[in-house]
């Protein structure tokens, strides 16, 4: 299964990996093309009803492949609309390959004029996975007349990817205006590369679905890339506090890791970061940045006479990183545990806090971000190969039930189900300091995305602000370096 914005971001990543999306389009009309004919002879009547978007340009391709059958594309709205180059490039290749394709050019003129009777099959290619709400004019009133088309004659409706109208994630049919639910009632649907998790509820029963594989490599599920970017697409339309506030929970005997943290929240997008830390450096933390709000509890070492007033911190944030610089002090640790058994909110876990949430109940959603060592300190396996190592990684989280990213060459994201794998970063980053780094990226991320995904982006932005670096100056990066090359790690227009 695949929901619609992973199956974009996949998309982008397949990109990325120099899979175009123009081949993918092809694969995809293809497929389309294939269903119909186990539908219907050479010869058979086939219209074909496109949208604007991608959906529309996969049925284009499928018109090119059936030059041997009749068939009518019939573009809803003008050709200048059509919202991809590929989309408009296919639609342009109909006239080469002699196919009557013809441009609503009145988008809400009259749907009759469509022509659909008749047909010994329809092609719904008006919307797919870009629906938003229910359906407008045109693509409302040509959905009812497929349904009357296709209602006591034996004309089959192919829907391309999601039966128009469907939402591909939920299956649900917005209710219009009008107070009706509308959708094209496809007997059929080729949907591509995974199922969608809509399509089994949403299709009558009779329906069929086919997954089409259209050549998406599975390195595009596996592997970050700038596809896992698309979900920190900022709204135009928000406003601060949106993206999150993060504490920062850390300082004792190393006064830097906190700072770091922090600085790389913000960086990360985090709107508001606050650090509890020791009063002895709270002076030193705040001198870094006005855009901290730093807290300073009593002594040298966080310990269990500092959790009131954590956890009030903490009850008013997004996201707590607890860990940067801490220690391993018994008080320390029996303080992280405390708060862990307390707390329900989300966290991210680093350093030597992370030997406690093993052995600790929490209803905490927690990310742990140990590297090697720090992962069988937590009880938890070690293999030098990446693939094995995943393999093991996914059944510890399971048991944690908890989602884990193991720092290394290759990073090891998992949620005990879904498995991610980071290749982005250097060796120039073993240096101390890029894990407090990682750790404020994952926890503003977290903000706004889902555990897993916050741990893949977060991964993915630091590596990719090391390699940043060291593509500028060579190695002898510090982890400094990386903070300010995060907003630039983490563009999803470059
Ligand atoms: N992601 C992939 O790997 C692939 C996707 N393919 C196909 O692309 C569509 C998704 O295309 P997209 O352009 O994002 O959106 P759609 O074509 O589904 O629709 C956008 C289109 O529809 C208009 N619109 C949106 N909501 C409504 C509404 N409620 N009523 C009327 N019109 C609406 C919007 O304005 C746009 O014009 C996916 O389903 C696949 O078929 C690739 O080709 C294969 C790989
Ligand atoms: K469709």
């Amino acid at each position: 299964m695949i929901t619609a914005d992973r199956m974009a971001a996949v998309d982008a990543n397949a990109a990325a990996l120099g899979v175009p999306r123009k081949q993918l389009m092809e694969s995809a009309g293809n497929a389309i093309a294939r269903e119909v004919r186990t539908i219907a002879d050479p010869g058979a009547t086939v219209t074909v009803v496109c949208g604007r978007g991608n959906n529309g340009g996969d049925a284009f391709v499928a018109a090119r492949f059936l030059s041997e059958y009749d068939v009518r594309v019939r573009l809803l709205g003008r050709s200048e609309s059509i919202s991809t180059a590929i989309a408009r490039e296919n639609w342009d290749a109909l006239d080469a390959a002699e196919i009557d394709a013809e441009a609503v050019v009145d988008p809400t003129g009259e749907p009759d004029r469509l022509a659909l009777w008749d047909a010994d099959v329809i092609v719904d290619a008006m919307l797919g996975t870009g629906v938003s709400g229910p359906l407008r004019e045109p693509e409302r009133t040509v959905a009812k007349r497929i349904t009357e088309a296709a209602s006591g004659t034996d004309t089959a409706v192919l829907a391309v990817d999601v039966p128009s109208g469907v939402d591909a994630d939920t299956g649900e049919i917005a209710v219009g205006p009008d107070g009706e639910r509308v959708a094209v009632p496809a007997d059929r649907i080729v949907t591509f590369h995974d199922a969608k998790p809509g399509l089994a509820s949403a299709t009558d029963a009779e329906a069929t679905v086919a997954v089409a594989d259209i050549g998406i490599p599975d390195a595009a599920e596996l592997f970050t890339g700038p596809g896992d970017l698309l979900g920190l697409d900022r709204d135009p339309m928000s406003h601060k506090g949106d993206h999150g506030e993060v504490l920062i929970v850390g300082g004792g005997p190393y006064t830097g890791a906190p700072t770091l943290a922090a600085r790389a929240a913000l960086r990360a997008g985090a709107d508001l970061v606050h650090v509890a830390c020791p009063e002895s450096i709270a002076r030193e933390v705040q001198g870094f940045s006005e855009n901290l709000i730093v807290h300073g509890f009593p002594g040298e070492i966080l310990e269990p006479e500092h959790l009131d007033r954590i956890s009030e911190l903490a009850s008013g944030r997004d996201v707590v990183v607890f860990g940067p610089g801490l220690g391993d002090a018994d008080p320390t640790l029996t303080a992280v545990e405390r708060f862990l058994e307390a707390y329900d909110g989300r966290a991210v876990i680093d350093a030597d806090a992370l030997q406690v949430v093993p052995n600790v109940e929490t209803d905490a959603t927690l990310v742990c971000t140990p590297h090697q060592g720090e992962l069988r300190a937590m009880g938890g396996p070690s293999a030098d190969d990446w693939r094995e190592r995943s393999d093991l990684v996914r059944e510890f989280a399971a048991d944690l039930g908890q989602t884990v990213l193991v720092k290394g060459a290759y990073d090891v994201i998992t949620d005990g189900e879904n498995l991610r794998v980071n290749r982005t970063g250097n060796p120039g980053m073993t240096v101390g300091g890029t894990g407090d780094v990682l750790a404020g990226a994952v926890g503003a991320v977290a903000c706004t995305q889902r555990p897993l995904q916050a741990a893949a982006i977060g991964a993915y932005a630091n590596g990719r602000a090391g390699d940043l670096v060291v593509e500028d100056q060579g190695y002898g990066l510090v982890a400094t370096d990386l903070i300010d090359r995060i907003p630039e790690a983490v563009r999803t227009d470059a």
